[in-house]
């Protein structure tokens, strides 16, 4: 073979080779189309299965909507034929429901009788009868306080109720008896909104609820307590009827209760705490800490104002450096350095200062 035929059919094979490259890929696109469509396609199949159940779940719950519907007007007939038969009976039988039937003009809530397997069937006495059939059972269950505060675990059932108050399914707690004869249902607050209260009873002659006995601290200290239990309101009837009038420390059998006053008198400058008051202040405070007949001590301003905090007149030509280095308003500490209860018996404005173990707060 010559050389020129040799060239001539290598160029050949190698056109065959890329022909033959061609072909593959060509193939390989063509393949990856069809399984491209093929999964197009199995996707709408799918898609389409879907909607298909997706029509018959809708037909279905539509059906079940029209049967419940048909339940709910037959029982409603049935509800409002035994309320009325009810109504009519307890207009001339009073019952435990009569009160609160008659004031709103309500009929009392029955459970009725249903094909819905959802809902709890009733006996001939018109009561659920959760033994029976336990299709109506939430698998729930709450605890109920019986009488004499015992805890019962009552289960819970889904019932269809058609009432004044209350129509469709609720969620009840089912006890087989019920503590009131001719009550079916117990609807609480919940339920049935505002419209539901528990019967309200007026105690004629109340008692006090403690035995009226000291405790052991105000045996301990029987001066201070009755003095702490004096109020400013007391204090003024004490002052204005007198003895007799009050119903202070003789009518409780306490020991005998000492006023002393050291505010000027009228008030002035809506009691603003100018240096000759605080001064009496302290000197009053050293007297009844120092009064073993005194065991608390109530402080109290006029009927407009219980203080005006510091006397602004006092204060307006004083610098800082005054105030400060001279201690002004160091005697006021004494009132939270008294070791006897101190008590601030407030009226009217309350401005500028308290003292607090040292602690200056200010308020209005
Ligand atoms: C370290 C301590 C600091 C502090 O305590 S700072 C707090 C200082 N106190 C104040 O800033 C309160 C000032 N007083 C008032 O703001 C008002 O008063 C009230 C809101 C308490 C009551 O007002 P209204 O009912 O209109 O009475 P009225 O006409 O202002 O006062 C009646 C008389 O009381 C005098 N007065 C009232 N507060 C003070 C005071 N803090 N210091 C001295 N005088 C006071 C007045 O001037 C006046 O007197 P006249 O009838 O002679 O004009």
């Amino acid at each position: 073979m010559s050389e020129i035929e040799d060239s001539a059919s290598l160029q050949v094979r190698l056109a065959e080779i890329e022909l033959e490259k061609e072909k593959l890929k060509l193939q390989e696109i063509s393949e990856q189309r069809q399984t491209d469509l093929e999964r197009d396609r199995m996707k709408h199949q799918h898609e389409l299965e879907l909607a298909k159940l997706q029509l018959e779940e809708n037909k279905l719950s539509l059906e079940r909507d029209k049967q419940r519907e048909s339940v709910r007007q037959t029982g409603l007939v049935t509800a409002i034929q035994e309320g009325k038969a009810l109504a009519e009976k307890m207009d001339t039988e009073p019952t435990f429901s009569e009160h609160r039937t008659r004031r709103r003009k309500l009929l009392p809530a029955h459970a009725i009788d249903t094909p819905d397997p959802d809902v709890v069937p009733v006996n001939s006495s018109g009561r659920p009868s959760f033994e029976d059939n336990v299709l109506s059972a939430t698998g729930d269950s709450v605890p109920v306080r019986g009488i004499g505060s015992t805890q019962l675990n009552v289960p819970l059932h889904c019932v269809n109720l058609e009432s004044d108050l209350v129509q469709g399914e609720v969620v009840v707690g089912v006890l087989s008896v019920l503590p009131v004869e001719g009550v079916d249902v117990i609807l609480g607050n919940d339920l049935a909104g505002v419209l539901v209260w528990g019967d309200a009873s007026v105690v004629v002659s109340p008692k006090p609820t403690s035995s009226g006995e000291l405790d052991d601290l105000a045996k301990r200290y029987p001066s201070v307590f009755p003095a702490c239990a004096i109020t400013r309101a007391m204090a003024r009837k004490h002052r204005e009827y007198g003895p007799d009038h009050s119903n202070s420390s003789e009518d409780l059998d306490l020991p005998p209760q000492t006023e002393h006053t050291c505010a000027p008198e009228p008030p002035q400058a809506l009691n603003a705490l100018c240096d000759a008051l605080m001064t009496e202040v302290g000197r009053a405070l050293d007297a009844f800490e120092a009064d073993g007949e005194i065991g608390a001590i109530v402080i109290t301003g006029s009927e407009r104002a219980f203080a005006a905090g510091a006397d602004i007149k006092e204060m307006q030509n004083r610098t800082f450096q005054e105030c400060y280095g001279g201690n002004f308003l160091a005697h006021w500490n004494r009132i939270s350095t008294v070791k006897k209860p101190v008590i601030a018996a407030v009226n009217g404005f309350a401005v500028g200062v308290l003292h607090a173990n040292k602690t200056i707060m200010y308020a209005m």
